[in-house]
């Protein structure tokens, strides 16, 4: 596979990191996590429903409803969220760190209308450790901010297999996702896109 890694604004895209044959391993184990946490439509603490399905595997799942955004790590039926797939782990063990895992694996869910605001990924402790990012299935217009609200910013497609990490001065850089473009690949048979992130929380 063509390894070409660009960076933009201190992000590392990984275009194409993933085989065909990694991609569908990762949609069948992402199929089990679902079966153990199924995806819910989140709300956000000022009442809006999330378009994006979300779901968690690992020693903590990221979750949002009307008393804030935080990591818990239990369901909310008290299930321990399923563990993270072996096949995530090493993507984050080859890209980031492996003597230290990630102890969440988010995983969202977008239909063809679906979209995500312009935002930071600040729950966590230490922000020296990266966000990783792992896109399956139709393309996704992913948008580049900064590190404060507002500004110019810069858009890229996030396309099946790409893989992306968030780290360094670029750690708090706001980020979003416009829209999905329907119909573009074959990895999901029903169409949508999923994209996995891979957090360390304490
Ligand atoms: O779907 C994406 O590519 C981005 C997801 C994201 O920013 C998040 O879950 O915090
Ligand atoms: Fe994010």
């Amino acid at each position: 596979m063509a390894n070409t890694v660009l960076r933009i604004r201190g992000i590392d895209i990984y275009k194409e990191y993933l085989t065909p044959d990694r991609q569908a391993e990762l949609v069948d184990d992402i199929r089990q996590v679902v079966r153990r946490a199924p995806f819910a439509h989140p709300v956000t603490p000022g009442g809006r429903r999330m378009s994006v399905k979300m779901t968690s595997a690992g020693r903590f799942g990221w979750v949002t409803d009307q008393s804030g955004y935080r990591y818990e790590r239990r369901q909310a039926n008290d299930d321990p969220w399923p563990e993270i797939p072996e096949a995530v782990l090493r993507i984050w063990a080859d890209l980031v760190s492996a003597s230290r895992g990630p102890d969440c694996c988010l995983v969202n869910f977008y239909t063809d209308t679906a979209k995500m605001g312009m935002h930071q990924d600040k729950d966590e402790a230490d922000f020296r450790w990266p966000v990783l990012s792992i896109s399956l299935g139709d393309a996704a217009l992913f948008r580049i901010g900064n590190l404060t609200r507002g500004g110019k910013t810069e858009s890229l497609w996030l396309e099946s297999g790409d893989v992306m990490v968030m780290g360094g001065d670029a750690r708090l850089t706001y980020h979003g996702i416009d829209r999905i473009r329907p119909g573009s690949s074959r990895v999901l048979p029903h169409g949508g896109r999923i994209n996995l992130t891979l957090r360390v929380v304490e």
